[in-house]
């Protein structure tokens, strides 16, 4: 188990955290989600030991881990900038946080390079260990680097945007295959990542995560429809804004003959199985102006220029205290 007691964390005048409070139990897989400079990476390299916070604690199980170093921790973690060793073959690379133990805990060379094929046949690149990295695909890559993490058998595996760099594709085929690799290892995992689809997909509880505060922790389906905040509502899923400061989901809208609110549609594409329709609030006080909508394929999409008629399906406003449906 992971608890975050109260972190904060300055860079010099800037403040990054402000007193977080996080539980993780064990086995979780957990999302820290947020926008570019919202504080996630700085949470995570807290956690794992990389950096140290100003005030609060932090505790694995029930050891307060505040000033033990990322070496002491048992975790594994996988960053963006923690490039793998150009110059060592990728089974030296997986092998390379056994070959760094101090002698009494490192493991035999016929153990080590043992360990190493096997963590690279989990990783599904068996066969691949005498290659350079720079003879691997980028998706190959972050297996080795995933597998390197892996090596020292952390208790906890720590990622930041792991697949950033990579394809939609191959971003998704790992995705599925870093989540079942979480379930079959019996890890503790923390991921960190800018994109809402990938957190909402993969996480077991996710973190939304905003000037350097968590504005809502809860299950994917929990973030996505009982958004805490406006700023939830916002960054998790599409929404519109429409006057009233009503928040309304492109999908909860229904179009109806009278009343409601006048649209102008701008665009009409399809979407998986939907219509959407993209278009301008004819009065656009109070609102964002645009609106998108989701219409069920089986209807006839409305034509552009048009003025259709809409009505929220479901809705939140928000007081300073929370959500309110
Ligand atoms: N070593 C540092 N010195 C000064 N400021 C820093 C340092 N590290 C981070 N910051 C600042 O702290 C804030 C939070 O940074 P952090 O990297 O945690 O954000 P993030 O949510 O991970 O963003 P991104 O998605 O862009 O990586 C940012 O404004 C950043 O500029």
């Amino acid at each position: 188990m992971i608890t975050v007691n109260q972190v904060t964390k300055r860079f010099g005048d800037f403040p990054a955290l402000h007193g977080i409070d996080l539980k993780i139990e064990p086995g979780e897989f957990i999302a820290l989600l947020g926008p570019s400079g919202s504080g996630k990476t700085t949470l995570l390299r807290i956690i794992a030991g990389l950096e140290f916070q100003d005030t609060g604690e932090v505790l694995f199980d029930r050891e307060d881990v505040s000033r033990t170093g990322v070496g002491d921790r048992g975790v594994g973690f996988v960053f963006q900038n923690y490039a793998l060793f150009r110059h060592m073959t990728v089974a030296e690379n997986v092998a390379f946080g056994l070959s760094v133990k101090k002698r009494r805990d490192r493991p035999s060379k016929a153990a080590i390079k043992a360990r190493s094929a096997e963590l690279l046949s989990l990783v599904q690149l068996d066969g691949l260990g005498d290659r350079l990295p720079s003879q691997l695909s980028g998706g190959q890559r972050q297996r080795v680097a995933l597998a390197r993490a892996l090596a020292i058998e952390p208790r906890v595996l720590l990622l930041d945007e792991p697949f950033g760099a990579l394809d939609a594709k191959v971003r998704k085929d790992l995705r599925r295959w870093l989540r079942e690799l979480h379930q079959q290892m019996g890890l503790t995992s923390i991921f960190v990542t800018h994109d809402q689809e990938e957190a909402l997909e993969l996480a077991d509880r996710v973190v939304v995560m905003d000037h350097g505060k968590i504005e809502q922790i809860g299950t994917p389906e929990q973030v996505y429809t009982e958004p805490a905040t406006p700023f939830v509502v916002n960054f998790v899923g599409e929404t519109n804004t429409l006057p009233g400061g009503i928040h309304v989901r492109p999908h909860d809208i229904e179009i109806v003959a009278e009343g409601g609110h006048a649209v102008v549609v701008d665009n009409v594409f399809r979407k998986g199985g939907a219509w959407r329709i993209e278009g301008q609030l004819a009065n656009a006080s109070g609102g964002n102006g645009i609106v998108e909508i989701d219409l069920d394929a089986e209807h006839a999409a409305p034509a552009l220029g048009s003025t259709i008629r809409i009505r929220p399906l479901r809705s939140q406003t928000f007081t300073p205290t929370g959500a309110q449906p």
